[in-house]
């Protein structure tokens, strides 16, 4: 185990308790910031978040409080769990709390819909003095707060902070690679959750185990063209943020993303369900592909059905009538 550090988990939701949880297993001090005063009052009470992770017990040791600069005061390592969308209001906010040597984390999957940009980006327009990695991979916060085995990787651009974090993060059942392809894990997780909503539809629409794993497989193809205009490498989405990621995300009703694409894709109201990142990243991230001239029919499918343009019928329709070709087009990026 490495040295005892404080670490501070912005967000008081499903994954930021998780994380805060696995954090304390690792042997840290934590502070949860939850802007919710039941939330926070559940954790420090009576172990428990009842909203967000019914039915399990927290460790013992966890505190909350509403109060970010108390949470913050004394972190050497803060996990940002807002998701991807609020976190540019969050940052405002606490900026000038961030010392220059802290260690932020970003844990949210997703890219900015206003701006396109991602979530390090966001930091380095708002906390430029942030040491910024992002920690991304396959992991249920219901698995990780039960103390299932998890693996995730944690990039940073420095490959020596990442390191270090993956050194800091890791437990005996919480499992950190590190990697320095900062670019390739955030994308990885932002996209995953475009496609978990594809595969959702799918299997909503009910058209066969088959055409999910067409789906999930030609929407990676997608996911790597991205990847490779942003300069991701190929390897980074081929482990646990993009592909292993998919895995988990495209094939189980308990990913929030699969389950809204469920729910589209057998036609039922969208009002009132779990945060569904991929719902929010879709739009730019179909805008993104279209500027920068990338082939993603999936993507863009996934973003017209979300705003009622086609049925999942039509957009799956549309995917088998487009033109015949090798299945790797050397001439895509
Ligand atoms: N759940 C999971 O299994 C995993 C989630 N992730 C990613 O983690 C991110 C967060 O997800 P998750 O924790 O599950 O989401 P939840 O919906 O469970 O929780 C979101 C949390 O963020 C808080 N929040 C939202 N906006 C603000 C704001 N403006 N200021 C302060 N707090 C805010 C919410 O507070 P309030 O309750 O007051 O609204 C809530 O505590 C997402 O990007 C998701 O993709 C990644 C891996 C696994
Ligand atoms: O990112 C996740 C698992 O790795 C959680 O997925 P959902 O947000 O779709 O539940």
């Amino acid at each position: 185990m490495t040295q005892r550090s404080k670490v501070a988990v912005l967000g008081g939701g499903a994954w930021g308790t998780a994380l805060a949880v696995t954090s304390l297993r690792a042997g840290h001090e934590v502070s949860i910031f939850a802007r919710d005063a039941e939330t926070v009052e559940a954790i420090n009470q009576r172990r428990e978040n009842p909203r967000y992770l019914p039915g399990i017990t927290l460790d013992a040791g966890l505190k909350a409080t509403s109060d970010v600069g108390a949470a913050l005061e004394g972190a050497e390592c803060i996990l940002s769990v807002i998701p991807a969308q609020a976190t540019r209001g969050v940052l405002q906010e606490v900026a000038p709390l961030i010392g220059a040597d802290a260690k932020l984390v970003l844990c949210a999957k997703g890219i900015e819909r206003g701006t396109g940009k991602l979530l390090s980006q966001v930091v380095a327009d708002l906390a430029p003095q942030a040491r910024v990695a992002a920690l991304s991979g396959p992991s249920f916060a219901t698995d990780v707060a039960r103390g299932l085995p998890t693996a995730v990787t944690i990039a940073a651009q420095d490959g020596e902070l990442a390191a270090e974090l993956a050194q800091l993060l890791s437990s005996s059942t919480f499992r950190c690679y590190s990697s320095s392809d900062l670019t390739g894990v955030e994308l990885g997780g932002a996209l995953k959750n475009v496609l978990a909503i594809a595969a959702g539809a799918t299997a909503g629409a009910q058209l066969g185990a088959s055409a999910q794993a067409a789906m999930v497989t030609r929407g990676f193809v997608e996911l790597r063209r991205v990847g490779a205009a942003f300069g991701a490498q190929a390897e980074t989405l081929m482990g646990l943020s993009g592909l292993g990621d998919l895995i988990l995300s495209c094939g189980s009703e308990q990913s929030r993303n699969f389950a809204y694409g469920m729910a589209l894709g057998r036609g039922e109201n969208l009002d009132g369900r779990p945060l569904a990142e991929g719902a929010a990243t879709a739009e730019i991230a179909a805008r993104i592909a279209r500027e920068k001239g990338i082939e993603a029919p999936i993507i863009a499918a996934v973003d017209q059905l979300l705003k009622g343009g086609i049925t999942i019928h039509q957009a799956v329709a549309a995917l088998m009538a487009r033109p015949l070709r090798s299945e790797h087009d050397e001439t895509q990026p």
